[in-house]
């Protein structure tokens, strides 16, 4: 644990899995509460961005959400992933250097079919624009000054200088959403949708909650899974033995010749692979600093004493890297011997079904609710892209730069489909694919 004096905030980071299972996961009670973001929850999210809210307006949003993504209509997830992951091949071999375009497009098509029950039909601009509003949302949190000395947030309007920057982004993002918006709320979205039935119908709040809850999931649920199939690239680019060792248990499956493609019942036949997933989410975590939680009462923690109103945040980077033995390297193979990641984490083996590593996506109260579906697109297109494609550098890169707010390609890569036989199964296999939009 480091702590740190920010402005008249105490931040305690949280370095460990095992500081973040007890503090975050075990004391959730007491240490799931937000503070007050003025900045980038205020100004920016016009306080109804569920992200950062306080538990009190959070927990119906929360409720919904969690309802959504673990209802019955979970039991599709795993053939909304296959079915979106045909795009995603698809359009690997007809537009190989917008690969990270259609990153994207494979995680919203997902969500935008569990929210609305339809295909995604939404151009690469608007896709970019929400994209764009991810982005600045995020690093918007705690990028101002005055996060750091909440009070002054309470000066007249008229003394605020940093209000009309943070506003006018704001702003932009309330263009973008309402454009979505519209349209969700349009004819062509069935009745039974979630989007119609609970947002536009039983849900009780403003127009506007109703909008930033519906587009929270959509952004949330997307961004972190192009992001991280982004880092699979990279591990391709950098760690070409692992991914060829993922191919060969691949092909003892599917067949080297391009038989069939891995799909989610492969899933328990493949534990190199799920390793795989698990190593791109502890080797390039996405989400570097998880935004604080405020302590609600004192806790005393063996032998530190916290006072009501510290801050928790929890350092991934660190979390990732601590108690992993040459923590830079790719090695998948570390989720096969049962020894690493198992401190704190008994769960932890090579069944991702069972355990995916559970801390990419934060414990307690607050923790990701779509992580089991992260865990099923993650691994199928992971295993669908690694038996395609061979994947090589066009330029020079770092593998420690992934640029993930850049716009355009973030780093430069080759694409070539692995043989015409599996191009021909991509071709064979696309015209099922009915979620991809254009
Ligand atoms: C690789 C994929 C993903 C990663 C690494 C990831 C990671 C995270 C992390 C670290 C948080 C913050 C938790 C906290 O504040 O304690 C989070 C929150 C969240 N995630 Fe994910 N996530 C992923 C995919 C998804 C998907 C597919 C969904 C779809 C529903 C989703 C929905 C959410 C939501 C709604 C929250 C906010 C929860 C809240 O504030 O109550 N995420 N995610």
């Amino acid at each position: 644990m480091t702590t740190l004096s920010m402005g008249t905030r105490t931040w305690v980071l949280l370095n460990s899995q095992r500081a973040l299972n007890e503090i975050i996961a075990k004391r959730a009670k007491i240490t799931h509460e937000r503070p007050y973001f003025p900045v980038a929850g205020g100004l920016v999210s016009k306080d109804y961005r569920l992200f950062l809210q306080k538990t009190e307006q959070w927990r119906e949003g929360r409720r919904l959400l969690h309802q959504l993504m673990t209802g019955e209509g979970s039991k599709f997830h795993s053939s909304l992933a296959e079915e979106s992951s045909l795009g995603l091949l698809e359009t690997y071999l007809d537009e190989p250097n917008a690969w990270y375009a259609h990153n994207y497009r494979f995680a919203i098509s997902i969500m935008y079919r569990i929210v609305t029950n339809t295909s995604l039909r939404k151009t690469r601009g608007e896709l970019e624009d929400l994209q764009r509003v991810t982005s600045t949302f995020l690093t918007s949190i705690n990028s101002s000054f005055v996060d750091f000395y909440p009070q002054i947030s309470f000066l007249p309007k008229c003394l605020q200088f940093w209000r009309t920057r943070w506003e006018s982004m704001g702003n932009f993002h309330y263009r973008v959403f309402r454009h979505w918006w519209s349209e969700l709320k349009g004819a062509q979205i069935p009745e039974s949708s979630f989007v119609r039935k609970t947002m536009l119908g039983e849900y009780k709040g403003s127009d506007d909650q109703a909008m930033y809850i519906t587009l929270f999931i959509l952004t949330a649920g997307s961004d972190n899974p192009r992001m991280t199939l982004n880092g699979f690239i990279m591990a391709c680019l950098a760690w070409p033995e692992p991914i060829r060792r993922m191919r060969l248990e691949l092909d003892s499956l599917c067949g080297a010749d391009a038989y069939r493609l891995p799909c989610m019942d492969d899933l328990a036949s493949a534990p190199y692979s799920s390793a795989v997933v698990k190593e791109v989410l502890r080797w390039r975590p996405t989400v570097p600093l998880i935004p604080q939680r405020v302590l609600v009462e004192d806790l005393e923690f063996e032998g530190y004493k916290f006072p009501r109103g510290t801050e928790f945040l929890v350092n991934t980077i660190a979390v990732c890297a601590n108690g992993f033995h040459k923590a830079d390297s790719f090695k998948p193979e570390r989720w096969l011997d049962d020894k690493e990641g198992k401190q704190d984490d008994s769960r932890s083996n090579s069944r991702i079904e069972q355990n995916l590593w559970q801390f990419a996506f934060n414990a307690g109260r607050r923790s990701c609710v779509g992580y089991k579906l992260a865990q099923k697109e993650l691994f199928i297109a992971f295993s669908r892209l690694a038996y395609c494609f061979d994947f090589s550098p066009a330029g020079e890169f770092n593998d420690k730069e992934l640029n993930a707010f850049v716009p355009g390609q973030p780093f430069p890569v080759r694409i070539t489909a692995r043989s015409p036989a599996h191009e021909r199964l991509i071709r064979t296999e696309a015209v099922k694919c009915d979620i991809w939009g254009s």
